[in-house]
């Protein structure tokens, strides 16, 4: 298995460099140079798996030779037994056709832990047989950086910086950040917004001489095992709704396009996955993007699902290029006039062929309250304000066929955001007894201005002292 650019100057590399590299150096994102695709019987062979054995042989399929089939069943086993619930990635199911998919019994309570658990033991693997040491550099809205901070601490090989936008994330996920005291972890407060941080974070990767000194590695979702690791619960989930002989839909609240992008690629495997609803809050860029190709960036405005905060959704330039025939230089091109301008005008028969499967859909502040209170009262589920935007979504833009199944992406616990789950319903969700005590611990970040060089210094000073 080999992956390339969305850019097209990179050259074509293995898993283990893909890894290991994060961002091409052309400022693109790697994706399979052919997607591997199942067949039905192949499909059928998987239901009934435990997660961690079907996470495996999906995942075998984009490691190449990297890994064998019994040294990536070894460490997805080791991952997902630390999981709280044992189906990992249970089912629950809200209406007649609707079902949230519970990804956050992990131990950072937000859905990135089923791919970073597994990414942290990746990286150990592959940096122990290379006997070579990584600086991850990180951005995050919230749930990314406790999640990979939770996978990577305390590692040998591994430093880890994360940066996140100063005040805007709830106070649980500062703290899960923040509360960490490994010598090996470090948390930058930057002054913006995330993507403002996520902006510097990829300066840093397409700064060669930087990157190359520090030894960069991504935990974003700019990064491909970060997707790779999270098709296999939509596997799970579709077949156990009757796939592959049944059409499901996904319902996914979404911000860098990571999580739905993941169920697309599922799609491409050949799942049969019918329709993609993107759900997003006010700031909603890629719904009015579906909605009437005004693909244009606006200033991020706070709203109680900060995790989807974002106006700049990395993972859309996979898809871009998939939806321009898989074309380097018009992708790059697209890229480069979307950072110049803020805007991006997409060809009429791109856009139309991405609205022939994924539907827009934006819900604000009130209407996400009001949501949760509904589950709540309708279903007596207790629904964080991500989660409770893409089951809006569902309903709003339920299939037509009233007998396919919607899979919700159920992407936070509740106590994550208990301020919102508490003004919409009256109940105050309680931490796991893991975090009973996040509240009393005590904090360590620095806080930074949005700039490259200040953040480049604080990277390299915490990577020196950790490799001395
Ligand atoms: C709780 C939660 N829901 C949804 C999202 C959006 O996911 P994605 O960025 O993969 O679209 C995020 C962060 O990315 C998140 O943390
Ligand atoms: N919502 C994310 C933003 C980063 O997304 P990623 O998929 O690139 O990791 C967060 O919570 O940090």
């Amino acid at each position: 298995m080999r992956y390339v650019s969305t850019r097209g100057e990179a050259a074509p590399r293995g898993f283990e460099d893909v890894l290991l590299a994060g961002l091409a150096e052309d400022g693109g994102l790697f994706l399979p140079e052919s997607w591997p695709l199942l067949s039905t019987a192949e499909w059928r062979e998987l239901r009934g798996l435990p997660y961690a054995e079907l996470s495996a042989r999906i995942l075998h399929r984009f490691v190449g030779d990297a890994l064998t089939l019994e040294e990536l069943r070894g460490l997805t086993t080791a991952t997902y037994s630390s999981f709280r619930h044992p189906a990992v990635v249970p089912l629950v199911q809200l209406g007649p056709r609707d079902f949230a998919l519970e990804l956050f019994h992990g131990p950072t309570l937000a859905f990135k832990d089923v791919a970073l658990q597994l990414l942290g033991r990746l990286f150990d693997h592959v940096l122990k047989k290379r006997g070579e040491r990584i600086t991850i550099v990180g951005a995050t809205s919230g749930d990314t950086g406790s999640a990979a901070i939770e996978a990577c601490r305390d590692r040998a090989a591994v430093d880890i910086v994360i940066l996140h936008p100063e005040g805007r994330t709830s106070e649980v996920q500062r703290r899960q950040m923040t509360t960490v005291m490994s010598a090996n972890v470090a948390n930058l407060a930057i002054q913006g917004s995330f993507d403002d941080c996520q902006d510097l974070v990829k300066a840093m990767f397409v700064d060669a001489p930087f990157r190359g000194e520090m030894k960069l590695a991504a935990v974003n979702s700019i990064n491909w095992a970060r997707i790779a690791a999270q098709i296999p619960y939509y596997v799970a989930s579709a077949l156990a709704l009757g796939a592959p002989d049944r059409e499901v839909a996904v319902s996914v609240p979404t911000g860098n396009f990571g999580n739905v992008l993941a169920a697309w690629a599922a799609k491409q495997m050949g799942l049969p996955i019918a329709k993609f609803i993107v759900a997003s809050n006010r700031n909603d860029i890629l719904t009015r993007f579906l909605v009437s190709n005004d693909m244009s960036a606006r200033a991020v405005e706070p709203s109680l699902s900060p995790s989807m905060d974002i106006q700049v959704s990395s993972n859309f330039e996979r898809l871009l290029f998939e939806l321009l025939g898989r074309d380097p230089k018009a992708t790059a091109a697209q890229m480069q006039g979307f950072r110049a301008t803020g805007r991006m005008p997409i060809p009429d028969a791109a856009w139309r062929q991405a609205t022939q499967h994924f539907q827009g859909f934006m819900l604000d502040d009130a209407g996400t309250l009001a949501e949760i209170a509904h589950l709540h009262e309708a279903a007596g589920y207790l629904a964080d304000p991500h989660t409770a935007i893409g089951t809006a979504a569902a309903r709003a833009c339920a299939p037509t066929d009233p007998h396919m199944p919607v899979i919700i992406a159920a992407t936070a616990h509740p106590a994550k955001f208990p301020d919102a789950v508490q003004r919409a319903t009256g109940v105050h969700p309680p931490l796991p007894a893991a975090l009973a005590d996040l509240y009393e611990r005590p904090e360590r970040f620095t806080v930074l201005p949005n700039d490259l060089a200040a953040a480049q210094g604080f990277v390299r000073q915490h990577s020196r002292r950790n490799a001395a």
